[in-house]
């Protein structure tokens, strides 16, 4: 959901003495009230606020915080975008750091005191109309550095900038992948980002015409050259003239076409099917394909001298299940294009959806993943997407809690560090910025003092073992 309105305020808050409040503390501003979640989200479909301010005490749970929380989730779902400020009673700090987990933006503590909370929502528009240009100069990409490809996963941000960079030269450029990791949508990538980008993309997809149709299809034909041929045409190659030629599927080019196309990227001309002048072309090739083309050249099945001229640089594109966090990114992006495509309210994933499309394993990888999000935005009957409208089996939500990330990634740590020390505790403390004592501390209530002793520490003296500290 793009169209915010960004001086639109939504207080959610069930006191209707504080809702009155609260509509007068913001002058310049829309504000909004809901009492409960359900109000709130119709508040936000009809009028799509960009920052709210919710009261994690909501009906039917006024003294807890549940409602509040799936509030913030359903809002969140929704827009991701949007600003949340969650308002905690009696001094509940646990609960705001677990809003702020949950993807709140700030909190503040009741009871109200108006102008703390009117600097924190301004702050809160103001990052909103920043993120909103960062959006609009960069699409909703993830941090991506390329427009078209959204992506937050690290070896895809990392093909993003070789792309970046071969795009600045000229060289020959393949592409491999399995079907759907977005090849194509690189190599239009390489040649937008190029200095032929004012030239021509032709792409060409070799495995799917027919081979009697593919010489004329790739080089032209004179007029008369077979029967049928009434006219003279371009062929792809000489299409591409100052710009980029795209071969996807390359593996599938039969033999005699090879030849051909070797000869056009020695020598920068071909010839049209029937004709005997050679036209010099100037394309930049990339090309892609989702088989092992070197298994094709041991098999002879392909030119090795092709596969070299064509091999310059390669990129590996990873399978979708191999970019973390790029599912669900993924998700939400095709989610808001099909709804605003399709002029439909605004939907969001179900946390179980967007649990189960972390779990798929998404053997057609992106365009799989749009078309289950298509139908799914079909499907859906609610204002959100759930594993059933995208055919896929639910998955546990099991999102590790912050205490369990720390715990792991400090036992690693420690295990590294007295690994590292060969097993004195001292030095493993000073690897680690530590002091000695605490570092036993560490390892006891990490309860890996008896990994250390045995594992990493088995012959030194100043071990665990005999710790005074422990
Ligand atoms: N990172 C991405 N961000 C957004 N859309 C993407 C991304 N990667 C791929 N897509 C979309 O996914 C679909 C498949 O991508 P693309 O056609 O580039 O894959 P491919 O690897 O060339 O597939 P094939 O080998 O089957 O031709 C396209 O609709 C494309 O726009």
């Amino acid at each position: 959901m793009t169209d915010f309105d960004r001086d639109r305020l939504l207080i959610v808050e069930d006191d209707d003495g504080l809702c009155r409040q609260y509509r007068w503390a913001f002058p310049g501003r829309t504000v909004l009230t809901a009492n409960s979640r359900s109000e709130a989200l119709a508040v936000l479909e009809r009028e799509r606020p960009a920052v709210a301010v919710i009261d994690l005490g909501l009906p039917p749970d006024p003294d807890g915080v549940t409602e509040g929380f799936a509030t913030l989730r359903d809002l969140l779902s929704i827009c991701p975008d949007m600003k949340i400020i969650v308002a905690t009673g009696n001094a509940a700090k646990r609960n705001a750091i677990h809003a702020i987990g949950h993807g709140a933006h700030d909190f503040y503590e009741k009871p109200v005191d108006i102008d703390v909370l009117r600097l924190i929502v301004d702050r809160a528009f103001r990052l909103f109309e920043l993120e909103a240009e960062n959006r609009t100069l960069g699409s909703i990409t993830g941090s991506s550095p390329i427009k078209s490809i959204i992506t937050a996963a690290e070896p895809m941000l990392k093909i993003c900038r070789d792309i970046e960079k071969l795009a600045q030269t000229d060289v020959p450029v393949l592409l491999l992948g399995d079907s759907g990791t977005g090849k194509e949508v690189l190599a239009r990538a390489l040649h937008d980002l190029s200095p032929r980008a004012s030239g021509p993309f032709i792409a060409i997809n070799c495995g799917a015409i027919p081979e009697n149709l593919l010489e004329s299809e790739l080089f032209g034909h004179e007029k008369g050259a077979f029967t049928g041929a009434v006219r003279q045409t371009l062929g792809r190659v000489e299409l591409a003239q100052k710009g980029t030629l795209f071969l996807d599927e390359i593996g599938d080019l039969p033999q005699s076409l090879q030849v051909k196309l070797l000869r056009f990227l020695q020598e920068h001309v071909i010839e049209r099917v029937g004709g005997r002048k050679s036209i010099p072309v100037d394309a930049r090739i990339i090309s892609a394909t989702n088989q092992n083309l070197e298994r094709l050249v041991e098999t002879q099945q392909f030119r090795m001298d092709l596969f070299y001229r064509l091999n310059i640089v390669s990129v590996r594109i990873p399978p979708l299940r191999e970019r973390p966090g790029d599912p669900v990114l993924l998700g939400r992006y095709f989610l808001t294009r099909f709804a605003r495509q399709s002029g439909r309210r605004a939907i969001g994933l179900s946390e179980r959806a967007a649990a189960a499309l972390a779990a798929h394993s998404w053997p057609g990888n992106i365009r799989e993943l749009e078309n289950r999000i298509r139908r799914g935005a079909i499907m859906a009957e609610g204002r959100f997407v759930e594993p059933a409208d995208l055919e896929l089996a639910p998955a546990d939500v099991t999102v590790p809690d912050l205490r369990a990330a720390r715990q792991k990634a400090e036992r690693e740590a420690i295990q590294l560090a007295v690994a590292h020390a060969q097993g004195s505790i001292a030095s493993a403390a000073k690897l680690l910025g530590v002091s000695r004592p605490t570092l036993y501390a560490l390892i006891e209530s990490l309860g890996i003092a008896e990994l250390i002793r045995n594992v990493y520490a088995p012959q030194q003296t100043e071990t665990v073992t005999e710790s005074e500290d422990l």
